[in-house]
């Protein structure tokens, strides 16, 4: 067993997250008498996208977030998928446009992220955002990500002068990540596919951050002790969902540890929400 204290739980500060939202939500409601609104569109019926997406939904309505779920068909056509994102772009009770990834091959991601208005980019994903995050600027940052930094944050943990190592170098976590890290003042590695020696490379972080999607790549060896380990990654094994991490071995030598379920996932969504909030904001505050 990992000790209590040892563990980043994601969701109870998820939990406060939302509650922190839903009352800024209820607050501009009063004054001003709009909501937020958050558009979803899912293509195709991955149970995994599906179940996301359920969470996603659930969330916005306990917030008072005006959520539409556009459920389409493996064969939607990207000229469709289009026409739908330019409709939504131009509704101004619409503050958040998301389209759950991954998308069918037929349909090419980066056509349809840039065609999100950057302001309505709750994700964070469009290149406007992506350029901002590089430069530091206030933008609509990556949920995941800003997810891990808030967990961070709440047990005051500075990253400036650090080593924050990070595996996996994703568009949507790893590199997002790095950034994040490296704009609060980190030494980043970035490890991936191709690094040699991973082992080396992890034993060398204060701040370990994981999103590969590999059952125990992370093991006790591969940890330096008095680490801080986050673990970004979601499988199922056995029927149950377990991170990229070994978390009970692993969980011994670390000073924090985020567990999977009840760590970064519940971030994410919390994050969604927030980001939903201030596009409103931005845009129509
Ligand atoms: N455009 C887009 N934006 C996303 O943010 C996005 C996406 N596409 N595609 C898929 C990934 C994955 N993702 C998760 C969200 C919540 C949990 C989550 O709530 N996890 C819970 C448990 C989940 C469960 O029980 O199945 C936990 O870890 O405790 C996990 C994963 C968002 N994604």
């Amino acid at each position: 067993m990992v000790a209590s204290k040892k563990i980043l739980d994601g969701k109870k500060l998820a939990k406060k997250i939302r509650g922190d939202v839903k009352n800024e939500i209820m607050e501009i409601k009063e004054k001003k008498g709009i909501v937020p609104g958050l558009s979803v569109i899912i293509v195709g019926d991955d149970p995994a996208s599906s179940t996301y997406v359920a969470k996603k939904e659930k969330a916005a309505e306990k917030l008072g977030i005006n959520s539409k779920i556009y459920r389409l068909p493996e064969s939607t056509t990207e000229s469709h998928l289009l026409s739908i994102i330019q409709r939504l772009n131009s509704e101004d009770s619409v503050d958040g446009i998301l389209v759950q990834l991954p998308l069918p091959d037929h349909i090419s991601k980066e056509k349809i992220i840039s065609a999100i208005s950057p302001e309505k980019d709750v994700d964070g994903f469009h290149t406007t955002n992506a350029g901002k995050m590089f430069q530091n600027k206030s933008t609509l940052l990556p949920c995941t990500p800003y997810g891990v930094i808030k967990l961070l944050e709440s047990k005051n943990i500075s990253l400036e002068g650090k080593h924050v190592v990070i595996v996996g170098a994703s568009d949507i976590v790893g590199k997002p990540m790095a950034m994040l890290a490296l704009n609060r003042m980190a030494t980043i590695t970035i490890c991936h596919i191709a690094t040699q020696d991973l082992a080396y490379h992890t034993r060398q972080a204060d701040v370990l951050i994981v999103a590969v999607g590999k059952v125990n790549l992370i093991t006790a060896d591969m940890v330096k002790e008095g680490a801080i380990v986050v673990d970004v990654g979601i499988n199922r094994s056995e029927d149950r969902l377990v991170g990229d991490v070994d978390f009970e071995d692993v969980g011994k030598k670390a000073e924090l540890i985020s567990p999977v379920p009840g760590g970064v996932g519940p971030m994410t969504i919390a994050m969604l929400m927030h980001n939903t909030l201030m596009a409103m904001k931005e845009r129509r505050g």
